[in-house]
């Protein structure tokens, strides 16, 4: 798959994801605000418009024990897991298996009063990456979805108006071994994960409900992915 027709386009967006995913809020400017908190989980928004349109970009940092980054990964990549925890899908269609750690999705989403339905078309990449800055760490894992145009799907030709986005899923295992060189539990280990998405709406809608929707959805949409990923894993082999 390295000579894929998206091979380098991957490699740039992948390198430009987890370098932005890796930027603390601190250093990501001004202008961030916190706009939802609950427990571990903070989620930092910056109000940004194009063409009129709202597309604010987001991050979000949030800390889950007992899980590792290539469980979180795994279950944000695969598929087949995809209706269990995404709350707004109402569609979602494999179009292209480039190779095992790169998919191309279509998805229509549920529409949400008043602005009309949406659908999105991206490719999915996910990696293991070295931890730089602990060599003998845990390594960390990413997925990034990046919006992509395929021949047979063009945009706003149905009923959907077509967004593209940008998003990074970066994973970061924690393991704490326990005193008495007991083997690992899951009690002794924890993920940090930083999420960062940018949607471009595509089609008009107005910013005040873009943002409403995404005050509403983003919180419920991490909470809801990681207690499904603790759920699945809670009784199987830690996955390193
Ligand atoms: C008027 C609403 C217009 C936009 C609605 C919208 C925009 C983007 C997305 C979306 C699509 C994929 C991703 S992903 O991280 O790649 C995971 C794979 O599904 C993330 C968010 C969804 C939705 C629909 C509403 C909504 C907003 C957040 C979260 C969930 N739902």
């Amino acid at each position: 798959a390295c000579q894929h027709r998206l091979w380098s386009e991957i490699e740039s967006v992948v390198k430009q994801q987890v370098a932005w995913a890796r930027t603390g809020i601190g250093e990501c400017g001004v202008g961030w605000q916190l706009f939802a908190e609950d427990g571990e989980m903070r989620m930092y928004r910056r109000e940004e418009e194009v063409d009129g349109m709202a597309v604010d970009p987001l991050k979000a940092v949030h800390t889950v024990p007992g899980i590792t980054g290539h469980e979180v990964c795994h279950y944000f990549f695969g598929p087949q897991y995809r209706y269990d925890w995404e709350t707004t899908l109402e569609q979602m269609t494999v179009l292209e298996t480039i190779s095992e750690d790169t998919l191309v999705f279509l998805q229509t989403h549920k529409r949400i009063w008043p602005a009309s339905q949406r659908d999105v078309l991206f490719w999915s990449h996910m990696r293991k990456l070295p931890n730089e800055s602990d060599r003998d760490g845990p390594d960390l894992w990413t997925v990034v979805n990046n919006s992509t145009h395929h021949p047979d799907y063009p945009p706003n030709v149905g009923k959907c108006v077509r967004i593209y986005l940008k998003v990074c899923l970066l994973c970061q295992t924690r393991v704490d071994p326990p005193k008495d060189g007991a083997p690992l539990t899951r009690d002794n280990i924890s993920c940090k994960i930083t999420y960062c998405s940018v949607v471009n709406p595509g089609g008009w809608a107005p910013a005040s409900v873009l943002r409403a929707v995404y005050k509403r959805e983003y919180p419920k949409f991490l909470k809801r992915f990681t207690a499904y990923v603790v759920n699945q894993t809670k009784n199987k082999p830690i996955m390193f």
